[in-house]
């Protein structure tokens, strides 16, 4: 059961699967040596939440990508944290680029839905990262800290919240950020915790890298210091992989 542990990872199938690749990619998982210190979570397409969490192994646990800002009721399409709840979900993703970019989500209503999820007893991973062209203007940092600014400002605690630094340039598109970019970012992130928030948030929040992770890559990134595991796309549809980056990070 995924716990306290010092790292974490997490599993974004995204909008793949189909119920037999899922049954299978939960039997790979079922059967991975997985190392103790490392906190693990998969996030499923919404339809198939129930199919794996009434199969998968409870070391693992389950995250939604999404959920709506508030009660449920009349939101057609939307999916509420207490039906997520109520399918046994412990965690939800909020903040990925793909709804900030694609979807079109804005940084004050991921902070609201962020918010609304943790008081309803959710943990959240919450997203932060760059496109490509804020970076080559010079904005990593000031991005990072406006969307880090808009989970503060709406959130009741960050005790049950795991960072995610995820460069948009990096998602889907096999560039992986260096481990230095990766590191100077986490650095950055843990340095506005310290100083708009706490100290103690500052050292105890989990600040993880996601943006290209593969078994090739994320022993290198995991030895730096500030980064505490990983938000894995692509790699995490293989369960062995997916494994092996979990064991990498400890
Ligand atoms: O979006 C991602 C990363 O995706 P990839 O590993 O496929 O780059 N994590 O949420």
């Amino acid at each position: 059961m995924a716990g306290t542990g010092k790292f974490f990872v997490g599993g974004n199938w995204k909008c793949n699967g189909t119920k037999d690749s899922i049954s299978k990619l939960v039997t790979e998982l079922n059967s991975a040596k997985l190392e103790d210190d490392v906190d693990i979570v998969v996030a499923p397409p919404f339809v198939y939440i129930d199919q794996v969490k009434s199969s998968l192994t409870d070391r693992i646990e389950i995250s939604a990508q999404n959920a709506w800002v508030g009660k449920g009721g009349a939101f057609t399409g939307e999916i509420s944290v207490e039906q997520l709840k109520d399918i046994g979900c412990k965690w939800v993703i909020h903040g990925h680029s793909e709804r900030r970019h694609v979807i079109g989500e804005d940084s004050q209503f991921i902070g609201k839905k962020s918010a609304y999820a943790l008081t309803q007893g959710l943990k959240v991973i919450a997203c932060i990262g760059e496109k490509l062209e804020e970076r080559e203007a010079g904005k990593t940092f000031d991005v990072c800290y406006e969307q880090l600014k808009a989970f503060a400002d709406n959130m009741p605690s960050w005790d049950d919240v795991v960072i995610a630094y995820e460069p948009v340039w990096a998602i889907g598109t096999g560039k992986v950020a260096s481990p230095q970019q990766a590191q100077e970012v986490h650095v950055a992130v843990r340095e506005w915790l310290s100083k708009n928030v706490s100290a103690e948030v500052a050292s105890q929040t989990r600040i993880i890298y996601g943006g290209s992770v593969n078994g090739g890559n994320s022993a290198e990134l995991a030895k730096q210091e500030d980064i505490d595991g990983f938000l894995v796309g692509g790699a995490s549809l293989k369960g062995p992989e997916f494994a092996s980056i979990c064991n990498s990070v400890t």
